[in-house]
């Protein structure tokens, strides 16, 4: 018996030193290991604004900056912390579960490509995450703005109507019934997302910085039943406007190339093909830029058969599906360009790449101006536009309404360097909501022929800023801060595009994209320089820089 109790006391002994020297050993080996994940600090912010403020400008208004973030533009404050996580950050698009693993894109793998410098793209995209944070945090995406007057939102809730005076409709119809009824009163916390955005857009802005709204807003365009599909008339290519259950709305475009294919040179721009990944970089871009005016896009894989083909009431739209030689579902719809056999788009066998935008208010609701850009394109393959012409071709412009008041140039310049970033070279036109006159942000819709090429740089494209040298001060500020090292704009288009459901796929913009990003980033900063040079030696004040700061 002693005997027997003895040897199991060894036993015990032997086995508890067996695990203290394997916790041991685990130690060791991990220690380098986190090491070796961790990112090197961020220099703290006065470092930045010293960065900044270094150099050929005036540090007007960097005190200011630095205050603590406010949000006055959230209309509903019952709203504001509605996702926001233990650090008090909003949580960002993937925090609300388009989650890889409970949706359809999990059968996909997720890619590790190689990236730049030797390291793998999934490493790239973490330390990416965290440059995205701190750009998102830094005061010059924070700045404090006084509370927005009445008049400046876009949209009023209209006071309950009476039981007596609603409809006693006592049938739906057929298609109908895949609505669902919501129960909204005026309480933002009844709306449903779309709703939110609708009554989020002001004068200046389509959403606010950090909108607590877009995470549900993007989820339901990722993720919601579409219960109806027909074709979207206007514009020349092919694309579909989708209703889900809750009445939300949205713009579909397909994939017509592969993402990494370039345009052809040949290939005139007003001929190039929509790219779906252009529209959902453009949204991510224009978000990265502080702009906030393009209307929220994601990705999504759609079943042209469940979701399109079963759904539509578009009989024209459904006498164009037909199966393909390899048995893949394909359709081409009606417009006035590609929309034939040759160019169909197809699924694979039924699943297909598309962006989803998020509609803006119905027309009947809020009117939309369309403007004619003065740097068009002539749109010939033989006719020079006047801007390509005319030395004075900006000093013209600007004498004329509604470029000769208020902040239509920069605001038009912002839009530009947006386009030269992306290299869009098909901005024809841009809009802005009529109830705000003149004085309003511009609407930068219809991205699609963004992101074609980035082997070369389109400078025509930069001609507004290179002719006006007129930019506001607060994106140049942003464009400084995206081109240090510390928010490098391709590290943190990378990570907020790796948000996107289709990123499981495959990343949205390839490397040689998110490098075009920088290089471009570099010739918009050499061409301001550029400008105040040339001021400087004429003697002039500096008039490059419109200070919206003050
Ligand atoms: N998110 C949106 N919500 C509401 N309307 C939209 C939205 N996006 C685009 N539109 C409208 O739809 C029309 C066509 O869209 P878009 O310009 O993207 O198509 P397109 O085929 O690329 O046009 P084009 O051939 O003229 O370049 C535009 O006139 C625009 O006003
Ligand atoms: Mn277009």
């Amino acid at each position: 018996m002693l005997h027997m109790r003895c040897r199991s006391r060894t036993i015990c002994l032997s086995l508890a030193f067996i695990t203290i020297s394997l916790h041991l050993l685990l130690a060791l080996v991990s220690l380098p290991i986190y090491h070796q994940s961790c990112d090197p600090p961020l220099p703290p912010r006065t470092h930045i604004l010293r960065d900044l403020a270094h150099t050929n400008y005036t540090s007007v208004g960097i005190s200011g900056l630095a205050e603590p973030p406010t949000d006055t533009t959230q209309r509903d404050s019952s709203n504001k912390d509605a996702n926001k996580d233990a650090k008090g950050h909003v949580q960002t698009l993937s925090g609300v579960g388009i989650s890889v693993k409970e949706s359809k894109y999990a059968s996909v793998d997720m890619p590790v490509n190689v990236g730049r410098y030797g390291t793998n793209r999934a490493e790239s995209v973490e330390s990416g995450l965290t440059k995205l944070e701190a750009l998102f945090d830094h005061p010059l995406y924070n700045m404090p703005a006084p509370p927005i007057p009445e008049e400046d939102w876009l949209l009023k809730v209209q006071p309950k109507a009476k039981a007596s005076e609603k409809s006693s409709q006592m049938w739906v119809s057929a298609s109908q019934a895949d609505y669902v009824d919501g129960q909204w009163n005026s309480s933002s916390n009844s709306h449903p997302p779309w709703l939110r955005f609708h009554l989020g857009i002001s004068r200046w802005q389509l959403y606010p910085h950090r909108d607590p709204n877009m995470d549900a807003l993007t989820q339901q365009l990722a993720t919601h039943r579409i219960v109806s599909a027909v074709q979207k008339s206007g514009g020349t290519q092919l694309k579909l406007v989708m209703s889900f259950p809750n009445y939300g709305q949205a713009m579909f475009k397909p994939m017509k190339q592969e993402r990494d294919e370039e345009t052809n040179s040949d290939l005139y721009y007003f001929s190039d093909f929509e790219r779906h990944n252009a529209e959902i970089a453009a949204f991510h871009l224009d978000r990265v830029l502080g702009y906030r005016r393009i209307p929220p896009v994601v990705g999504r894989l759609v079943d042209v058969v469940k979701e399109i083909k079963d759904v539509t009431t578009d009989r024209k739209l459904a006498r164009t599906f037909f199966t393909s030689p390899v048995g893949n579902v394909c359709f081409y719809g009606q417009c006035s360009y590609y929309c034939s056999t040759e160019h169909a788009v197809c699924g694979r066998p039924r699943d297909l790449e598309a962006s989803l935008a998020v509609m803006l208010p119905d027309l009947s609701l809020a009117v939309r101006r369309s403007w004619r850009s003065p740097w068009r394109r002539s749109y010939s393959r033989s006719k020079l536009a006047k801007w390509e012409s005319e030395p004075d071709y900006c000093s013209t412009v600007t004498k004329t309404p509604p470029f000769n008041k208020g902040t239509r140039l920069v605001d038009f310049i912002d839009l530009v360097i947006l386009d030269f970033l992306m290299s869009n070279m098909d901005r024809h036109h841009y809009e802005t909501f009529e109830k705000f006159g003149n004085n309003t942000f511009l609407v930068h819709l219809d991205n699609g022929r963004a992101f074609g090429r980035h082997s070369k740089d389109e400078p025509s494209i930069l001609a507004p800023l290179e002719q006006c040298c007129r930019i506001r001060r607060t994106t140049w500020l942003r464009l400084r801060l995206l081109s240090l090292p510390q928010y490098r704009l391709s590290d943190v288009m990378r990570a907020s595009l790796s948000h996107d459901p289709l990123h499981s796929v495959a990343p949205l913009l390839s490397e040689p994209h998110l490098a075009a990003l920088d290089r471009r980033l570099k010739t918009v900063l050499e061409t301001v320089s550029r400008c105040q040079k040339r001021q400087s030696e004429d003697g002039g004040d500096d008039g490059v820089l419109y200070d919206d700061i003050a």
